[in-house]
C-alpha cells in the first residue's frame, strides 16, 4: 500500500513552514507522497484573504520541484465547508490502495479533539504531527483512541505563519525567505494581500 500523507490547510498564503512540516513528516513516516489540500471553507476560522484559485496555485508553484509533493483541489472541488472527515472518507474510496496519515501542526493536534466526527477519522487515518513554535506538544491530555494514533515527528522550529505573512504584506514589509520566491512573485504580481 503507497503510504500518502495528507497535507491540509488553508495555504493563505502557503509558506516555508507548510513545506518543512510536510518534508519532516514524510521523512519520519516513510511516506511515499505528500498530497497538499487546500481547505475551501475552512471549519475553524475566518474566510482566507486570498480565493480558492489563487490559494491552489500558490501551493502548486511552491511544491512543483519536489518529486513526492502534489496538490490535490478534492476540497475546492467539493465546495462548502471542508471538514476533514468526509475529506478522507471520498479519498480512501477513490484509492483503495493507499494508506493515509493526516499531517498537522501543534496547534492543531491539541484542537482534534474539536473536529468534526473526530472518532470517525481517527479510525481511518494516522495522524502524523509537526511542532510548531510556541505550541505545546503534550499529547497526554488528548483522549486515547488519538493519543495511540499520533506519530510525533521532529522538525527544526519555525516561527512562520501566514497570518504573519499577510500582516507583513499590508505594512508593506518584505516576506523574502519566508515563502518560496515563486509564490512571493505569485503574490506580487496580483496584488495580494495589500488590503
Ligand atoms: N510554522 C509552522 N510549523 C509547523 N506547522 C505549521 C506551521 N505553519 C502551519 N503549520 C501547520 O500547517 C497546517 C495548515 O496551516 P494553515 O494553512 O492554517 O497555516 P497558518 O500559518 O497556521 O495560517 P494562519 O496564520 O492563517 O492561521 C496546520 O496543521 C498547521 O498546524
Ligand atoms: O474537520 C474538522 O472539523 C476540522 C477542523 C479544523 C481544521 N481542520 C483541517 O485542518 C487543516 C488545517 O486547518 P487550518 O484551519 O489551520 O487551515 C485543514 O485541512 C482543515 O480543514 C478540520
Amino acid at each position: 500500500m503507497a503510504r500518502t500523507g495528507l497535507m491540509g490547510g488553508t495555504f493563505d498564503p502557503i509558506h516555508l513552514g507548510h513545506l518543512l512540516a510536510a518534508e519532516a513528516a514524510r521523512e519520519a513516516a516513510d511516506l511515499d507522497e505528500v498530497w497538499f489540500i487546500p481547505t475551501n471553507v475552512p471549519p475553524h476560522k475566518a474566510q482566507p484573504g486570498a480565493d480558492a484559485q489563487a490559494r491552489l496555485e500558490m501551493v502548486k508553484l511552491a511544491i512543483a520541484d519536489h518529486p513526492a509533493f502534489r496538490a490535490e483541489d478534492a476540497e475546492l472541488v467539493r465546495g462548502g465547508v471542508s471538514y476533514t472527515v468526509d475529506t478522507v472518507a471520498a479519498l480512501r474510496e477513490h484509492h483503495p490502495d493507499r494508506s493515509f496519515y493526516w499531517i498537522v501542526g501543534t496547534d492543531m493536534m491539541n484542537d482534534l479533539p474539536n473536529w468534526r466526527r473526530i472518532e470517525e477519522l481517527a479510525a481511518q487515518v494516522r495522524f502524523v504531527c509537526l511542532r510548531r513554535q510556541g505550541e505545546d506538544s503534550e499529547a497526554s491530555a488528548l483522549p486515547a483512541y488519538l493519543r495511540d494514533n499520533i506519530l510525533q515527528a521532529p522538525m527544526p522550529p519555525i516561527g512562520i505563519s501566514s497570518t504573519a505573512i499577510r500582516d507583513r504584506l499590508r505594512e508593506g514589509r518584505s516576506i523574502r525567505y519566508q515563502v518560496p520566491d515563486a509564490v512571493r512573485d505569485y503574490i506580487g504580481r496580483n496584488g495580494l494581500y495589500e488590503s
